[in-house]
């Protein structure tokens, strides 16, 4: 089994005019956690947008080894709490990219939810609006609406931020239980325990990588 998820070579990213992202090449561990680490600033969330896709790099290759589209979570600050829907109905919003979401939900995709609320432990508050939930349960949501694509490649902008410590240890635990299923997860993160934790670590600097671990030998330790 191809143990690389994603070859990224001499890669250039910006917006307009812009560039952000200068010659990265690296590789992302398959079924692995990389964390993308650096000030702000220094082009994580850029990197991310050009692995999900979302973002096309004016330069460079990215590989990706996997068939799925990355599923890209979004950060539980970044959507309004108060939006009116159920836990449940959010986690469903992840069978869209595969369904439409004007088609109505299978027993297979209702299966698919459950199965994914189950793993980040919401199955609980399956009924609840996701404005009663605190930060760290919604941002266990939004990572089960990002299972729920079936992709085997999980990207996070900053999954923790705003959580307290047990909250951001809770998320980091579910990594290592996806990574088990093997998932590939690819995370920024401004937290030094959720960098630590890591598998792999790239280091970003004024959007240029800094020299790393190479991917390979530290993920097969
Ligand atoms: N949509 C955009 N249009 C123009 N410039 C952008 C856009 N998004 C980000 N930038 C610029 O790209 C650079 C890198 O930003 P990026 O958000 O990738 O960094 P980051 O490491 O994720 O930062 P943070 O830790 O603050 O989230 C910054 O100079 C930022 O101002």
């Amino acid at each position: 089994m191809d143990e690389t998820a994603i070859t990224m070579r001499g890669v250039r990213a910006g917006y307009g005019a812009t560039t952000v992202l200068h010659d990265i090449t690296a590789r992302v561990p398959r079924a692995r956690v990389t964390a993308l680490v650096g000030h702000n600033g220094s082009g994580k969330s850029t990197l991310l947008g050009v692995l999900a896709g979302a973002l096309a790099p004016t330069a460079g290759t990215v590989e990706r080894s996997g068939d799925r589209r990355p599923a890209l979570v979004l950060q539980h600050t970044d959507v309004p709490a108060a939006m009116p829907m159920t836990v449940r109905d959010a986690v469903a919003m992840g069978r869209w990219a595969d369904r439409g979401w004007w088609r109505p939900l299978t027993r297979g995709d209702r299966a698919v939810i459950a199965d994914c609320m189950d793993r980040v432990g919401v199955a609980g508050l399956a009924r609840r609006q996701l404005g009663e939930l605190s930060g760290g349960q919604y941002q266990r949501v939004l990572i089960a609406q990002g299972l729920a694509q079936r992709s085997d490649l999980l990207l996070l902008d900053e999954p923790g931020a705003g959580l307290d410590r047990e909250s951001r240890r809770r998320i980091l635990g579910i990594f290592d239980d996806l990574v088990a299923d093997g998932v590939t997860i690819v995370h920024a993160t401004h937290d030094a325990d959720a960098a630590e934790r890591a598998d792999h670590r790239l280091p970003l600097k004024e959007g240029r990588l800094l020299a790393g671990e190479p991917a390979l030998e530290r993920a097969q330790r």
